[in-house]
């Protein structure tokens, strides 16, 4: 039927093989159909294939944006970390930011594709959007290409190293909440927990860079929560709730508020500003602590004007009164570390105060609050933080500055003083003029108030008894000025 050899083809000897030949086929299909049954010739037809079509290396993973009827995870984790991942090849970029959003949101578009690295091993994202049909929701999915042997690394290790990064990043753009009983918003597009505390966004600008502290005992409080907030496996074993609790004290204006602040800004853990004095009693400070968040800071801020709160003895003397319709200390000890201490996770609580030596010993007893950092007067390194927030510049460049950090160093004046001080003028020369002369003066007022106290010192220890607590802590406020210049001079100590 076929010609013996390649030279005697002619065509219309070519034409009858291809004629005959397709005819076989056609013979052979129809018979296929006829007696193959139909599963069979799939299979046959799928072993074909693959073995006609060459075989990829690499595999691909579809991260699709739901997960059954929730979010998946992944996608929303790989949105976010491949923001962080655009290099300059990317050629196409979504933008977006909602009235309330502080930054732009940037996204890839879809049929981009990025490339990312992994512990030496590459892998390449591309987002894939599909057409809107009527009727039909958008799907969107991303795809994960990477060489097959990597499987195990990509899907365990990789995938993990992306949604953790991806938390990192969250933390990092969220923004801080201040809680608190006497506010009444409480909007939920801001993000703002429910439960019965109000909300509003926490603008406080203070950071650890902006605060003018002691150098080393800003490292130790920083060290310290990174050392807490790393402790999560730590706590379980030793079986401890997951809490640490801050005592802030000293003078008015020396900066208990604005570290507070700065540590909200550092972890962004939200703030609850607790105000004992509209708290009824134990019963609802339970229910208004029950209803914080986890990854919060809790701030009782002056707790020796809380008057129930200073003498546990005649706390108890109280409840065995029945005297209820007040906080008492016991009921914030239970929180603190008794038995409801163990509810929620990641818990920083701090109390401030401006007289150490009126606090109940039961507050103060080692373990009780982990830290207790005593933030004083203003020295001549704390001078020169103040210096560069407000001046923009470095204190060493300017001849004044030495003169006043020595002055400060010997002088009992608060950073709020100073920030003051250094806010009068917009002409660098003639703040630092004012400076050294406030300064100055402050020192022969201190050098003449010495020797008057020297004379009424049992008037002066009575008037300070009376005054701090009694009129409330705003008024206390309006008075810091007026009490200036007292208590003793331990810079920013922490003990624990
Ligand atoms: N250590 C500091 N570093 C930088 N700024 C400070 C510092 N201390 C005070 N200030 C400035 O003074 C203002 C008042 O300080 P802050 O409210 O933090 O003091 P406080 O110790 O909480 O006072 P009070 O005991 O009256 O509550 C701050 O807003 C800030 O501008
Ligand atoms: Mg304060």
């Amino acid at each position: 039927m076929f010609p013996s050899s390649a030279n005697s083809f002619s065509p219309s000897s070519l034409f009858s093989a291809y004629a005959s030949l397709t005819g076989f086929f056609m013979l052979f299909r129809s018979m296929l159909q006829d007696f193959v049954p139909v599963q069979l010739r799939n299979y046959f037809s799928r072993l074909l294939d693959r073995f006609l079509t060459p075989k990829s290396k690499t595999l691909t993973v579809i991260i699709d944006e739901n997960f059954g009827s929730n979010r998946n995870q992944v996608f929303d984790a790989a949105e976010l970390y491949l923001r962080s991942k655009i290099g300059p090849e990317t050629e196409r970029l979504r933008v977006g930011k909602t009235p309330k959003q502080k930054h732009f949101t940037i996204s890839i578009e879809k049929g981009e594709e990025i490339v990312d690295s992994f512990e030496g091993s590459e892998v390449r994202w591309s987002f894939v959007q599909s057409e809107k049909e009527k009727g039909e929701q958008v799907k969107r999915h991303y795809e994960l290409t990477f060489e097959k042997k990597l499987r195990d690394k990509v899907m365990t290790s990789y995938l993990t190293h992306v949604v953790a990064e991806s938390e990192e990043i969250k933390r990092s753009l969220r923004v801080v909440k201040l809680y608190s009983q006497d506010v009444y918003v409480n909007d939920d597009d801001n993000g703002c927990a429910g439960g019965n505390w109000g909300c509003i966004s926490l603008e406080h600008p203070s950071t650890f860079e902006t605060l003018a502290m002691d150098p080393a005992a800003k490292k130790k409080i920083i060290d310290d929560l990174d050392r807490f907030l790393k402790r999560r496996e730590f706590y379980k074993r030793v079986g401890k709730a997951w809490k640490r609790g801050y005592l802030l004290y000293g003078p008015p204006g020396t900066g208990k508020s604005s570290l507070i602040a700065a540590m909200a800004n550092y972890l962004k853990f939200d703030v609850f500003d607790l105000e004992l004095s509209s708290i009824y009693d134990n019963g609802e400070l339970k229910r208004v602590l029950l209803s914080t968040t986890n990854r919060s800071i809790l701030v009782i801020e002056d707790i020796d004007c809380s008057a129930e709160v200073r003498d546990r003895e005649a706390d108890e003397d109280q409840e065995s009164k029945k005297d209820r319709g007040r906080v008492t200390l016991s009921g914030i000890l239970n929180f603190i570390d008794g038995l409801w201490s163990s509810f929620g996770d990641e818990r920083i609580i701090v109390f401030t105060t401006n007289h150490k030596e009126r606090l109940d010993p039961a507050l103060l007893r080692p373990g009780r609050m982990d830290m207790h950092i005593n933030m004083s007067y203003c020295t001549g390194l704390g001078f020169r933080t103040l210096v560069s927030n407000y001046l923009g510049l470095d204190g060493l460049n300017h001849p004044l500055c030495e003169e006043i950090e020595r002055l400060v160093d010997s002088t009992e004046i608060t950073p709020a003083e100073l920030a003051e001080e250094l806010m009068q003028d917009d002409d660098t020369d003639v703040v630092l003029g004012g400076v050294v002369s406030f300064v100055e003066k402050r020192k022969l007022e201190k050098s003449k108030d010495v020797s008057i106290c020297k004379e009424v010192v049992i008037k002066t220890d009575d008037d300070e008894k009376q005054s701090g607590c009694t009129s409330g802590m705003r008024n206390r406020k309006k008075q810091a000025g007026k009490r200036r210049g007292r208590g003793t001079r331990v810079v920013n100590a922490i003990t624990y």
